[in-house]
């Protein structure tokens, strides 16, 4: 069902236009005159040849939510990229001001048909497992908010830098909306902070400024917001210098275990996640935080 969902995805994409070329030096954005210009770009992958690093912005209105449609478009850049021998690293960004990215997409997981939570949490299985895996050094050039879904997807990556607006933050706050992050979300924290930090952090659902994600090393380095792109920019030239296969084969030694435990339970995976999302309480639970975030706004 997934491949004939991406074949109907592929099939719907002008390929020309979706796909722009930036610099990553001079960071000139130069959208293809092809480009049409009504259809939504979901995920826009912009690699630059000359230097071997992509940047991908994520780019999905209003706060680049995980959803599946997204998530099936960022697996798509991410393997053309993977692909590409002459791409050695990616830059993972968000040309939405003030997000990185809230999470998963609370709307794919309330009031779907358990086929749908299943193909959905499929979906985010695979962003987590493609970029945990990434034979590219990847850095995530954290210029908003992220918490959940969003501070997983800057985890996956090799090194974090973050805008140092005190009015973001970021974490893994799923308790805080009466769900529970699986075993993966928690194996790849306690791989970025230790099992202590991440213990508190995940039971209290803790959302942490960026100088405080600078202190537990939730991020690697806190810079202005102008800065993050060119920041990131420049810590790549650093991690491009180590020969590609000594920092692959070592980058594998660290995170297989973590990985092979998905891998060899994806399905019951699936279905726990299905059978816990479906839920009447867990289904009340969203309700009421999307109300929340609804009422928030206004
Ligand atoms: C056994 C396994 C169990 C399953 C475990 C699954 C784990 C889930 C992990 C997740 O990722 S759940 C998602 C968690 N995300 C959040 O809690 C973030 C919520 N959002 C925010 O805090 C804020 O929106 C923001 C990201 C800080 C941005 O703030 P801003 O003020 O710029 O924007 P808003 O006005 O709040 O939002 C605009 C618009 O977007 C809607 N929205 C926000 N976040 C989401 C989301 N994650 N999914 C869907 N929709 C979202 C928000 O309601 C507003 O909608 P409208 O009112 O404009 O219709």
């Amino acid at each position: 069902r997934e491949k004939k969902r991406k074949k109907k995805l592929m099939g719907k994409v002008s390929w020309p236009g979706w796909l722009s070329f930036i610099s990553a030096e001079t960071a000139v954005w130069c959208l293809c005159p092809w480009s049409d210009p009504k259809r939504q770009v979901y995920v826009g992958a912009f690699s630059s040849v000359s230097t071997g690093v992509a940047v991908m912005y994520m780019q999905s209105p209003p706060v680049n939510s995980l959803s599946l449609d997204f998530l099936t478009e960022f697996c798509i850049n991410l393997e053309k990229l993977e692909m590409d021998k002459s791409c050695r690293g990616l830059i993972v960004t968000s040309s939405q001001p003030k997000v990185f990215s809230a999470g998963l997409d609370i709307m794919e997981m309330y009031g779907k048909s358990p086929e749908h939570c299943g193909e959905f949490w499929r979906a985010v299985q695979e962003m987590w497992l493609k970029m945990y895996s990434s034979n590219m050094a990847t850095i995530a050039a954290i210029n908003g908010s992220s918490p959940a879904g969003g501070c997983l997807m800057s985890m996956t990556c090799d090194y974090r830098i973050m805008a140092d607006n005190p009015r973001y933050s970021i974490g893994l706050n799923e308790t805080q909306l009466g769900i529970v992050a699986p075993f993966w979300f928690k194996d790849t924290i306690i791989n970025t902070v230790g099992h202590r930090t991440a213990e508190m952090a995940l039971e209290l659902g803790l959302l942490f400024s960026p100088s405080e994600a600078l202190k537990i090393g939730l991020v690697d380095q806190v810079v202005p917001e102008d800065q993050v792109l060119t920041t990131a920019t420049q810590a790549m030239t650093k991690w491009l210098a180590v020969p590609d296969h000594a920092r692959q084969i070592t980058k594998s030694l660290m995170r297989k275990p973590t990985l092979d435990k998905l891998t060899s339970s994806r399905e019951a995976d699936i279905q726990n996640f299905v059978s816990f999302i479906t839920k009447d309480s867990i289904q009340k639970s969203l309700r009421v935080y999307l109300e929340m975030l609804k009422k928030r706004k206004g």
